[in-house]
């Protein structure tokens, strides 16, 4: 009888356990059948934009940093890349399409990376400017801080790991996008220029050698006796000598990248400013001609044979850029180069040759016979002597001319005794030629170290 009086009890018992394993089923099967909803449904995403401009003009470096970054999360199933090659550039480049993925995983932490590329409505705009280009990176909310605080700094190694890897230098020049934005447009430095192929001074170029080596490898001496982490060199001579190319040479050797500051490109100390907090750690930043952009902007200061409306708003002075170069940039940075170019030393404000404005002032000066016998091994293959050698020598010691003109007479001929004949020519022709307006440079020391 009490077996019986227990039925409805045994009975509901038996009804629940039914249903929870329907239930248990059916979960299993919509889990099974929708998983990506579910695994939706059951994260807490979150996303970070990285976008290529950050305020009116300044380059996202992060942004750069993941263009190259991301090149290396390219699935090898990807079916679609765009290659690009630009007028400036001689080599390829891998560019991504709209809303093109990359999965990522640091730690555990599945991490997928999106490039998104909109339209921007602005009638200033050039061709390449009309689009807004950025990366979104998302993850599940749980690892934001791991994501923060070490993936992204990750990112950023490996990005200089691969910038080493590749040897990439980047050569930097201002272009304007509106009448209030200049930019920074960069491309890659094909300058050849080694230290190997100047011809200069064997005793100076050692010196400048270790000026360098000496200057990256004391992170700490500046960090100890609280200095900014810059070397500033002032190179001077007649045109031809090779200063440009000696920047390049510095920039290939020490594979910093080059950020060639036109000043006459800018319009006010303001935009001055933005450009140069825009620039990298592991640079140089190049004035050329500092005489000459000295005298345009003193023109367009007082106005001498400047339309008013071309001067007005450009007030952009040499002593703001010194102080700024001297000041606050230098200390937001780590090993800066900053180089002044000029023909004419005598003609510059003597604000700039101060004791401790330039570390170095160094004087490229016209052919000596050992850069006539670097510059033939580089252009006619010749590594020891030469009969004509002697008479050139001698022609040498009486003639200013300068690197670029014995380069010019060189590449003449791939024929090595009609190249050095007609060397030997231009070198009478201009034996007695002119006054010499670098006279006085001319005979001063090739170099000056002030620190
Ligand atoms: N010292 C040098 N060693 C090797 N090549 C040189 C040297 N100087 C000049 N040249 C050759 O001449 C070309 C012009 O030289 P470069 O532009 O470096 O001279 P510069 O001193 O910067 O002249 P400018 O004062 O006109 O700017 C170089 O591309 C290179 O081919
Ligand atoms: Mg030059």
């Amino acid at each position: 009888m009490d077996s019986l009086k227990n039925i409805p009890a045994l009975k509901s018992k038996w009804l629940s356990a039914c249903a929870s394993m329907v239930a248990s089923w059916m979960l299993r099967f919509l889990l099974l059948a929708f998983p990506g909803f579910f695994k939706r449904w059951l994260s807490d995403p979150m996303t970070l934009q990285i976008e290529e401009y950050h305020g009116m003009s300044s380059r996202n470096k992060f942004f750069d940093a993941l263009e190259l970054y991301l090149q290396s999360k390219i699935s090898p199933s990807t079916r679609l890349l765009k290659i690009a090659q630009t007028r400036k550039d001689t080599s390829f480049g891998i560019h991504f399409s709209d809303n093109q993925e990359f999965d990522d995983v640091y730690e555990e932490i599945q991490l997928k990376w999106k490039f998104i590329s909109i339209s921007k409505e602005s009638s200033h705009t050039t061709l390449a400017s009309k689009k807004k280009h950025y990366f979104e990176l998302s993850f599940d909310f749980k690892h934001k801080e791991m994501v923060m605080n070490s993936y992204l700094p990750y990112v950023l190694e490996r990005f200089k790991a691969m910038k080493d890897e590749r040897k990439l230098v980047k050569l930097h020049t201002l272009v304007r996008l509106d009448p209030n934005k200049v930019k920074w447009d960069a491309i890659n430095l094909e300058h050849p220029a080694t230290f190997g192929t100047l011809a200069m001074d064997s005793e100076l170029k050692r010196s400048v050698l270790e000026d360098l080596d000496k200057f990256v490898k004391r992170k700490e001496f500046y960090q100890r006796v609280g200095r900014a982490w810059k070397r500033g060199y002032l190179l001077y001579g007649p045109p031809g000598t090779g200063k440009s190319s000696l920047v390049a040479a510095i920039a290939n050797y020490l594979k910093f990248d080059i950020y060639d500051l036109q000043l006459t490109h800018l319009k006010s100390d303001m935009e001055l400013r933005r450009a140069m907090v825009a620039t990298t750690n592991k640079s140089i930043l190049v004035i050329e001609d500092i005489d000459c952009s000295q005298a345009e902007l003193q023109d367009r200061k007082y106005g001498k044979g400047i339309k008013k409306n071309e001067s007005e708003g450009n007030q952009i002075t040499l002593s703001g850029l010194l102080n700024f170069t001297d000041g606050l940039w230098s200390n937001c940075g780590e090993e800066r180069i900053i180089v002044f170019t000029t023909n004419h030393k005598s003609k510059l404000d003597p604000a700039l040759l101060r004791s401790g404005r330039m570390d170095m002032h160094i004087h490229m000066s016209y052919c000596s016979y050992e850069g006539f016998k670097t510059l033939t091994s580089n252009y006619l293959g010749i590594c020891g002597h030469h009969p004509l050698f002697e008479k050139i020598e001698i022609l040498l010691q009486n003639t200013k001319v300068t690197p670029a003109q014995v380069t010019e007479a060189l590449m003449k001929s791939e024929d090595v005794e009609v190249s050095l004949q007609g060397l030997i020519t231009m070198l009478k022709e201009n034996r007695y030629k002119g006054k010499d307006e670098y006279r006085d440079e001319d005979e001063e020391n090739q170099l000056t170290y002030f620190i």
